[in-house]
């Protein structure tokens, strides 16, 4: 019964699961408590099952975890395949679409200049002001609303709560333990869920209810709340209270999370100088003279891929792949992690080397683009990945044109040396000093 479920890692199991496919092949299976899992290490493969074949593998896992949480039923993410999906999908793919994420620019922009303010007056909380000034940009372009620490507090909570589903929950496996009293002794991961569950649904509503009381009194910007609300006003009744519901819950999972690890290089201070000067802030016009901090983007996905073990996709139907059976409802997992640490394609893949995007100063097309695995395959790759793509220009130019990134001093005044140890579970990005080189 419990088949290979010793051998399912929890701890950093994108290196456990390489291990194992090294061993076994570049798809393997698992089978646990009735479940198969198949795991997949190769793009080629990704691309032919989840893309390829998508009209049976875009659905996802339902979990007893997920609903008592309070995710289920709402979250696009976590959705299965189908009408009620595609109904939030389409929602994003209208806000979110390569041709209309750069009316974003100037927010990406206006956040990126606060947070080196931030960064040059207290340094030590560079991480804390990332998250602010990434959580404003969203809170703005989605909502038109001014970030606070309500909204902090929400979001970050709310977030934290997907630890408890993407480290498995014995409730998966055994549901009806969900029915016992929440008093019971033993029972502590059922009221951490409890607890949640009021959570998560505050980080749903209060925004979205927030946002729609400024447009009703007419203080709200345009954002995407005000177009969405403007498109419901032209419906009436059960079909106005439907689109009501869906952008209300799509919208509230754009306000995704972005993990990104400064990495200052001089490099690309040489470049940023020459093609920017010293008397202004990069924009995004400058995107495409600018190779190296491109090259320095790739890299930073590559090296710290923020979701290395993609989201599980769900097949709905029994296929087969190169001679293996997969039985409807497995749950396949691409390793990102693994494509994105092969030392063939990337040689010495533990080592942040931005030149390996690069020829002739220019980028190198024959090397694989990070971009095309970290988002992921198929009908539901992320619908935030070019809005993600434009942030992330922004705020690395902006940085490594401003400022200096060091190690922390120790109480010698000498600097503290930061070994990298790999991605963690809870990664939080080492950061020591900043300050402005250029007066
Ligand atoms: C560097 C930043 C980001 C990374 C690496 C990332 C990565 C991913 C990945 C791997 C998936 C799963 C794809 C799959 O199932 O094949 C995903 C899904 C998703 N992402 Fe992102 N994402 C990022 C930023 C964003 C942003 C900024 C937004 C919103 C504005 C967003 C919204 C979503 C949503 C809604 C889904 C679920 C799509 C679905 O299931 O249909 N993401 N993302």
């Amino acid at each position: 019964m419990i088949g290979n479920l010793l051998s399912i890692p929890t701890v950093r199991p994108w290196e456990a699961y390489r291990e194992l496919s090294k061993k076994y092949g570049s798809i393997i299976s698992l089978r646990a408590l009735g479940r198969t899992m198949i795991v997949v290490d190769d793009h080629d493969i990704a691309v032919e099952l989840l893309e390829k074949r998508s009209s049976i593998y875009s659905s996802r896992l339902q979990s007893t975890t997920i609903d008592l949480i309070g995710w289920g039923g709402w979250d696009i993410a976590m959705l299965p395949y189908g009408s009620w999906w595609r109904a939030h999908r389409r929602v994003l793919a209208t806000h979110l679409h390569r041709d209309v994420v750069s009316q974003y620019n100037d927010c990406h922009q206006e956040n990126a200049h606060e947070l080196l303010r931030r960064a040059l007056s207290t340094p030590e909380a560079l991480v804390d002001h990332l998250r602010l000034s990434i959580g404003s940009t969203l809170m703005r372009a989605i909502y038109g609303l001014q970030i606070n620490d309500e909204y902090l507090r929400l979001f970050a909570e709310a977030f934290s709560s997907l630890d408890l589903i993407l480290n498995g929950s014995i409730l998966d496996f055994l549901p009806f333990l969900a029915l016992a009293p929440t008093w019971l002794p033993g029972t502590e991961l059922l009221r951490r869920l409890a607890y949640y569950r009021p959570i998560v649904a505050a980080m749903r509503d209060v925004p979205w209810r927030d946002a729609k009381a400024a447009i009703r009194i007419g203080s709200a910007q345009e954002s995407m709340t005000s177009l969405s609300v403007e498109k419901i006003s032209h419906l009436q009744g059960e079909q106005a209270a439907q689109q009501d519901v869906i952008y209300r819950n799509a919208l509230s999972i754009a306000y995704g999370a972005m993990t990104l690890t400064p990495e200052v290089q001089r490099k690309a201070r040489v470049e940023l100088d020459a093609v920017v000067g010293l008397t202004r802030l990069p924009t995004v016009a400058d995107r495409e003279n600018l190779p190296y901090i491109e090259a320095i983007i790739k890299e930073t996905l590559r090296w710290h891929n923020p979701a290395p073990i993609l989201i599980p996709h769900v097949n709905t139907a029994h296929d087969n792949y190169d001679g293996f059976f997969i039985p409807a409802n497995s749950v396949v997992v691409v390793n990102a992690w693994s494509i994105m640490h092969d030392p063939q394609t990337y040689p010495d893949p533990e080592q942040f080397i931005p030149e390996r995007f690069l020829k002739n100063g220019k980028i190198d097309p024959s090397v694989k683009d990070p971009q095309s695995v970290i988002f992921g395959y198929g009908r539901r790759i992320c619908p935030g990945r070019h809005f993600a793509d434009a942030s992330l220009f922004i705020y690395i130019a902006s940085i490594l044109h401003t400022l200096d990134i060091s190690p922390p001093l120790n109480e010698t005044g000498q600097p503290i040396h930061i070994a990298y140890r790999g991605l963690q579970m809870h990664n939080q990005a080492p950061f020591g000093h900043c300050r402005s080189p250029h007066p």
